[in-house]
């Protein structure tokens, strides 16, 4: 666990960036600091790693207070990815990623060996090992960032706006290559971010801060959602937070109906909707048992026909739900 207790970061000119902010960030999860420019949570993170040092409060590892090491000791030990990645760009992918390791003194055949299999592990291709910073596209030097950030396998990760930079679609990719990576490794995450969005996707926590560096809420996206703490937090998140919110309420009390006759299969797998033409309407989104009812009210607002499509693990259709059945799950 992290602890931050009272921790309070002032700069040379008076500007209070920090003010005594009290926290717990679990082990083995990942914990969003989230808010609107300027209102400390890159000052936060940094006071981790004690690249940016705090003024009064503390700030203790596993009850350790982080100023009894050195300072870089400590930073070694603790991975750090940043917005652009920060690739040293004379250096291929694979030096990039072995650097901590080489810095710890590694012999180079494992710190390379160790390089080869993050590449793959955060999924680049390992011909890519070779290139420079330059040759890749943004999302890709993200992932090198990434793996970079594991190379010595730290128990911790501090992620700065890591996904700020690339367009919408990679920064989906890269949000759900995280959350996959994040489940076979458990590291301990703080992870910077002023989107909401963002913050709710990936976060155990959520620790929404206010201009002066004051935490405003800290609770799991759902208890954020259902019920903000005050105004301030009620309008970061935003007019649709009910909507939102749909994404933690699960499927399992919908009402599903049998398949009905105009809807096409292949080997079980829904491909249209039959509608007296001969070409088929798309089926739209379709979900699992088990998904948020956000799934659910997707899968129906996208078909044809308002006719939501579930479907089992290999893609099969077992069922159709329609609005009334969303709402039904709702109410109860
Ligand atoms: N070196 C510095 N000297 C003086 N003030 C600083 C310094 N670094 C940051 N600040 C100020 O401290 C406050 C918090 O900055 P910080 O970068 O932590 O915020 P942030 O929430 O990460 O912002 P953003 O989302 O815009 O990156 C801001 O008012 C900023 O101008």
């Amino acid at each position: 666990m992290i602890e931050f207790e009272d921790v309070t970061k002032q700069y040379p000119d008076g500007t209070v960036a920090v003010d005594k902010l009290s926290l717990q960030i679990p082990s083995n999860q990942i914990t969003v600091f989230v808010g609107p420019s300027g209102c400390g949570k890159t000052t936060s993170l940094r006071m981790i790693n004690r690249t940016i040092e705090r003024t009064s409060g503390t700030i203790s590892i596993d009850g350790t207070d982080i100023n009894s090491q050195d300072a870089v000791t400590l930073r070694r030990g603790i991975g750090y990815v940043i917005q652009n990645a920060g690739l040293f760009p004379h250096r291929t992918v694979v030096d990039n990623i072995a650097t901590v390791p080489k810095l710890l003194g590694w012999d180079k055949r494992k710190a390379r060996d160790t390089a080869m299999e993050l590449i793959e592990r955060v999924g680049l291709d390992p011909k890519m090992a070779e290139r420079y910073p330059a040759q890749l596209s943004g999302g890709q030097q993200q992932r090198v960032g990434v793996a970079r950030a594991l190379a010595a396998d730290p128990a911790i990760m501090l992620m700065d706006e890591p996904f700020s930079a690339v367009d919408p679609i990679v920064r989906h990719q890269l949000q759900e290559e995280l959350l996959r990576l994040q489940r076979d490794i458990g590291k301990t995450i703080v992870f910077v971010t002023h989107d909401i969005d963002e913050a709710i996707k990936l976060g155990d926590n959520v620790a929404v801060l206010q201009v002066g560096g004051k935490l405003a809420q800290f609770a799991p996206p759902a208890e954020l959602l259902a019920n903000p703490a005050d105004d301030f937090v009620r309008g970061f998140v935003g007019q649709d937070r009910g909507y939102r919110a749909l994404t933690f309420v699960y499927t399992d009390q919908l009402t599903v109906q049998p398949l009905p006759a105009d809807l096409a299969l292949t080997d079980g797998v829904p491909v249209g909707w039959k509608n007296g033409s001969e070409k088929l309407e798309p089926v739209g989104a379709v979900f699992k048992r088990g998904d948020s009812l956000r799934a659910a009210l997707d899968a129906v607002l996208t078909s044809p026909n308002g006719l939501g499509v579930v479907v089992d693990d290999e893609g099969r259709a077992v069922g159709v739900v329609d609005q009334g059945a969303v709402a039904e799950a709702l109410r109860s």
